[in-house]
């Protein structure tokens, strides 16, 4: 049984909310520091490696204990459960949203642990040398073809994790733009390249496009017979896949209880775990694991993704912000926004309710972002002095990879400092022009790791998903597909046949 459908805006505690909101929304932060000296101790969360302070948020206790009524309401508790016990909740498309079971080494099904040893064995074969190209020569390079989620995620992983890497040079082709195809070709050497052709539905047209005209490339100096040791699939479509030319030994599996944005914990992640090895990837699943059982296990009142995904509605239902900034201060990180772009505007992009009703409030706010330092001198004018509300999450790992110490501390207190300001702003001091004014109360949450691992970094990704997933249920949509993709894909169809007749 799937979870009761309510319309958020009719229930008691949305009413309270917009009351609770008048009486709040011109108050500034920094009084509310005033009149309580543990408030940053109130509104932090420890768990595991994590840090979650949120207490420079436009938010009481109260603001808390209506926005746990709301979920109470709405029904997120039963969700949950019905989410993880594999409800088709996934009603658009009759699908279950299993993505945690790729990750739960103790419920695993058993075509997941087979598809992890397959992942293994074949990263191994491939790190170790002991995969050879047709010419006899051991891999160098690898190549992911795969498009959304079949591209994003991996590449964002393999970003992050670059400190962990092996020798593997790794490469992401997914625009259907030749140039992008081209350029990653003249980088690579057929003779010791392999081929990941990621799609889930292998049907997508910028993958199969990419995947054909390098097949193309790599005939002009091999044989037909040498695809086998260059090009590998992973798809739940194993026709198409074997129509293609790939052996059936080099198929890895998906299924569609897996959404692709949710997809990089299975072998759409092949890439991944080439690049950082089987040990290091199954430790990025039990990081997002760990997060599951938080997520599912603990109280709202200290369930980190449920607390932050109700601090979204606040905002964007009752202070009416449209957009949310993420800033992680590490440069690893500098895929995290792109990725967490499609996996939150994907879901939560949807202007009609799960009772088939048009949307009147707000729902999916817009995701934007980069990596700090570098943003303060981007776009941080705009967080400090611009008309516009921003709820920015600011993200940090304490301990540096490489150990360079007078950049670090330079970068936390940047991480630090910046926050302080979006906060107090220039309150209570007297300047002498109006344009060095900061008004300040501007909302923040502090995401403090201690230290950036496969380990962490999965617990992080799986907070954001379960944030998502948080959002769309206080929202009354279904979050778990995608229909608004498919309007300009079918009229690029009609435009392609035209311009191919012209
Ligand atoms: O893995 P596939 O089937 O090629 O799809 C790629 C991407 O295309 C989308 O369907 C959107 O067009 C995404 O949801 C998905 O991640």
């Amino acid at each position: 049984m799937s979870f009761p459908k309510v319309n958020p805006t009719q229930t008691t505690a949305w009413k309270k909310l917009q009351y609770h909101f008048e009486a709040l929304k011109k108050v500034h932060m920094m009084d509310l520091f005033s009149e309580n000296v543990s408030r940053k101790s109130d509104f932090s969360y420890q768990w595991d490696a994590f840090e979650v302070d949120i207490s420079k948020n436009r938010i009481t206790s109260e603001t808390l204990s209506l926005l746990f009524q709301l979920a109470g309401e709405t029904k997120l508790k039963e969700a949950i459960e019905a989410q993880f016990s594999g409800v088709a909740i996934n009603e658009t498309e009759d699908r279950a949203v299993l993505h945690t079971e790729l990750r739960n080494f103790k419920t695993m099904k058993p075509e997941v642990t087979e598809a992890l040893s397959q992942m293994k064995v074949f990263s191994e074969k491939i790190i170790s040398g002991v995969w050879k190209g047709h010419t006899g020569k051991p891999i160098t390079d690898v190549v992911n073809i795969g498009i959304g989620g079949s591209d994003l995620g991996p590449d964002m992983v393999t970003e992050a994790l670059a400190f962990y890497r092996n020798h593997l040079n790794l490469h992401y082709i997914s625009n259907v733009d030749g140039d992008h195809v081209m350029e990653t070709l003249k980088k690579v050497d057929p003779e010791t390249t392999v081929f990941l052709i990621v799609s889930k539905t292998f049907t997508t047209q910028e993958t199969l496009t990419n995947a054909n005209t390098v097949r193309e490339w790599f005939l002009e100096t091999a044989s037909e017979v040498a695809i086998a040791k260059h090009f590998v699939a992973v798809s739940t479509n194993l026709e198409a896949v074997q129509k293609f030319g790939i052996a059936s030994e080099n198929i890895f599996p998906m299924w569609d209880w897996v959404g692709g944005r949710f997809s990089l914990w299975s072998a759409v992640g092949l890439s991944t775990c080439c690049a950082i090895g089987y040990k290091n990837f199954e430790s990025l699943l039990k990081g997002a694991h760990a997060m599951d059982i938080h997520f599912q296990e603990t109280d709202f009142s200290e369930n980190i993704p449920v607390l932050l995904g109700l601090l979204s509605v606040w905002y964007a239902n009752f202070f009416k912000t449209e957009t949310e900034a993420v800033i992680p201060y590490s440069q690893y990180l500098n895929k995290l926004v792109p990725y967490l772009q499609q996996a939150f505007m994907e879901s939560n992009g949807k202007g009609v309710d799960r009772n088939g009703n048009e949307i009147e409030y707000q729902t999916g706010s817009v995701i934007w972002g980069s990596t700090g330092t570098n943003a303060q001198h981007a776009f941080f004018q705009l967080l400090h002095q611009g008309t516009k509300l921003i709820p920015t999450d600011f993200i940090v790992f304490t301990e540096s990879l490489h150990k360079k110490i007078e950049h670090q501390n330079k970068l936390l207190s940047n991480f630090y400092a910046q926050t302080e300001a979006l906060l107090y702003g220039t309150k209570g001091e007297e300047m002498e022009t109006p344009y060095k004014v900061f008004q300040g109360n501007r909302p923040t949450n502090s995401i403090v790791i201690k230290k950036l691992t496969p380990y962490s970094l999965g617990s992080l990704l799986a907070l954001y998903e379960h944030k998502i997933f948080v959002q769309g249920v206080l929202w009354n949509i279904f979050s778990y597909d995608q229909w608004g993709v498919e309007l300009g894909k079918k009229i690029a169809v009609e435009k392609l046949a035209k311009l191919q007749k012209e």
